[in-house]
């Protein structure tokens, strides 16, 4: 493995943070880092970064420690750290420089990026000049503009436009296409889900889930079958055969168990409803995260 954690445990006093937590990743994968707040995330990446000690457990990168000296590695916190007042070429080239470039190729990538980003127009304006899209765009820029091997990406996308949103997704996908070893935190799981091969789930400081997207989602013990039907009476029958399910006008979404013989149930329903529609679907990565973080499943 390229990437491992083992065993990493962190406590403020009496609270454990993080507890005796364990990940694996191969070089190239992207692994969605998701937990409600409060979880041990952030926790988790400052150990990663050496910006807190952590209380034990070890971060390896090819076998050696996980740390600057091994790897280059790039970081996107959550919370944005751009100094306001410096002019923005000069701040990407600056933090191009703290990752050990010489000024010429920092310059030469900062510019090429805030092409690519569509802002060199904002080059020579000062950061707090720049709305709050753009700033995370330089953002971006300073956490990869060093060619990064290993990225941290915190919440990329919040608070971005749809334009700029997609901007930015499209740089993430290189880097995925450029097999660059990535962790992405989010809240908005169809991100997660359109990005993530792997995925693991934090609560309370434990890892309650670390797995393929792909097996989370087969060992997940529910599915959920739609079905389209004019008959209102569909609706009284599920009730009285205590499906748990929701209605959305015609539409009905059942909540089925993976155990149930969901064919001879489509037939059934077949039989005593006039269908327009039927559709089996694994349940969203927003399902299982609800279910495993301990709320509500709304299906
Ligand atoms: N410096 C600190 N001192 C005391 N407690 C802390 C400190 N940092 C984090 N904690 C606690 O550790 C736990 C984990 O926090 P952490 O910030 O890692 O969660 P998170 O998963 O990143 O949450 P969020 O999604 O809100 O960013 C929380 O209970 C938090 O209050």
């Amino acid at each position: 493995m390229t990437f491992q954690i083992k065993n990493l445990n962190k406590s403020f006093g009496s609270k454990i943070a993080v507890n005796n937590i364990s990940i694996e990743l191969k070089e190239g994968q992207i692994l969605g880092m998701l937990g409600r707040n409060g979880a041990g995330k952030t926790t988790t990446i400052r150990m990663m970064l050496e910006l807190i000690p952590k209380d034990g457990g070890q971060i390896l990168w090819k076998g050696r420690p996980f740390s600057k000296k091994n790897v280059k590695i790039g970081y996107l916190p959550e919370e944005r750290g751009l100094y306001a007042k410096m002019n923005v070429l000069d701040q990407i080239i600056y933090f191009g420089m703290l990752e050990g470039m010489d000024r010429k190729e920092a310059k030469k990538e900062a510019l090429k990026w805030l092409e690519k980003l569509e802002i060199s127009y904002a080059a020579k304006k000062r950061t707090e000049q720049l709305s709050k899209g753009n700033q995370q765009k330089v953002q971006l820029i300073t956490a990869i503009i060093h060619d990064p091997e290993f990225i941290i990406l915190d919440e990329p996308f919040s608070g971005l436009d749809p334009v700029n949103a997609d901007m930015l997704k499209s740089v993430v996908k290189e880097l995925i296409a450029r097999k660059k070893t990535i962790i992405f935190c989010s809240h908005q799981m169809d991100q997660v889900e359109s990005f993530c091969s792997q995925i693991c789930i934090l609560k309370d400081g434990n890892l309650i889930v670390s797995d393929e997207l792909a097996n989370v989602k087969s060992s997940y013990d529910y599915r959920y079958l739609e079905l389209e039907t004019a008959a209102t009476h569909l609706k009284d029958y599920l009730e009285h055969k205590k499906y748990d399910f929701t209605q959305d006008n015609n539409r009905y979404k059942l909540r089925i168990p993976r155990s149930e013989k969901i064919y001879q149930l489509i037939s059934e329903f077949g039989e005593k409803f006039e269908l327009h529609g039927v559709s089996l679907k694994e349940p969203s990565l927003h399902e299982i995260f609800i279910e495993r973080t301990g709320g509500e499943v709304i299906a």
